[in-house]
């Protein structure tokens, strides 16, 4: 067996594929948790607050004879500031450059103005990606409703001119169909050799995981537009000099960037209450994707306006 094929059932040799694909649709559509979900380590950041996905992380999948690697992107919407339309401009990138795209059009919700506006521009680029429709969040909806969305999902293949290599109907949190899909995103991968070393399940540097994970911390109880208004950045991060190989500790220095300093007192609370809290929740979740411990120390600090300030976006690293 080479690295490039490998032998199916009947010792024939079958030739390896591999590709890229990414999950579109409108925010909040379940994009991130199904990317969790089909590379099965927690990969993309996921939250209950629309657009808070900001960059391409990509999760690779494993099958013998096969790689997937797939691309989380942000949602697509109406750019109100520099941020959104660079955002705006990654997703087009990203069309552009994966074999398959995933339209997540959540269960729970009718096929609207946004989904046909998404899957019309799809369908307007030169190279066309090949297309599958996932009807996400099925625990949510009853079988009558899954059957007329079902339909709704079908209908559009005429009204936009598209096709659907296949309809799915899956629940990220219930891990129902998960399989199918990513069974069925390998298969329509064209041939290709390995991208990733056997085992990878991102090629995003730690860094930036770790700081997806303390802006996950970050977001959870926060209102109104500061979720939008929250970046991290890690000024230092390595292992404690001095320490035995058994008994390591990772030292980080992080950031939560705010546009304002009413932003400010809101992120660190009552006596600093706030800042402990998120914290200690992002630091498990760092020790549970390292499995390292870890000193974690955390700060808050405002640039004002980030979000419209081409300076302050690039030293982010949008
Ligand atoms: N019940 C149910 N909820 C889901 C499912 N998938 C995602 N969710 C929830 O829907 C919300 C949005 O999920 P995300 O994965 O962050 O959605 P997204 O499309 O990546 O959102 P953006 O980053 O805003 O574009 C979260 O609260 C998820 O827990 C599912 O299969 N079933």
């Amino acid at each position: 067996m080479t690295a490039e094929a490998s032998g199916d059932s009947d010792g024939r040799e079958v030739e390896f594929r591999s590709g890229f694909a990414c999950f579109v649709g409108r925010p909040n559509a379940g994009k991130s948790t199904l990317t969790n979900a089909v590379v099965g380590s927690k990969i993309a950041i996921a939250s209950s607050k629309p657009q808070t996905t900001r960059h391409a992380i990509r999760g690779i999948v494993h099958r013998p004879g096969a790689q997937l690697v797939l691309i989380d992107t942000p949602g697509l919407h109406k750019p109100r500031t520099l941020l959104g339309e660079r955002l705006n401009d990654l997703v087009r990138d990203t069309w552009t450059e994966v074999d398959i795209v995933g339209v997540c059009l959540p269960a729970d919700q009718k096929i609207g103005p946004g989904d046909t506006y998404l899957v019309g521009e799809i369908a307007a680029l030169p190279k066309k990606p090949t297309l599958v429709a996932i009807a996400t969040k099925s625990d949510l909806v009853s079988p009558e409703r899954m059957a007329q969305h079902l339909l709704s999902i079908s209908a559009l293949e005429q009204k936009l001119g598209v096709s659907w290599a296949h309809i799915i109907p899956v629940s990220a949190t219930e891990n129902d169909q998960v399989d199918v899909l990513a069974d069925t995103l390998v298969e329509l991968l064209p041939p290709g050799p390995p991208l990733y070393p056997d085992g990878d399940v991102t090629d995003e540097p730690e860094e930036t995981l770790v700081a997806e994970l303390i802006r996950e911390a970050a977001l959870e109880g926060v209102r109104d537009e500061l979720p939008h208004s929250i970046t991290v950045t890690i000024e230092e991060m390595g292992l404690r000099e001095g320490r035995s190989k058994d008994k390591p500790l990772l030292d980080i220095y992080a950031s939560m960037v705010v546009e304002r300093d009413s932003q400010k007192g809101i992120m660190i609370g009552h006596r600093g209450s706030r800042l402990r809290e998120v914290g200690a929740a992002a630091r498990r979740q760092i020790e549970a994707l390292l499995g390292t411990p870890v000193y974690l120390d955390l700060r808050v600090k405002v640039l004002k306006d980030w979000q419209r300030d081409a300076k302050y976006l690039n030293r982010l690293g949008f």
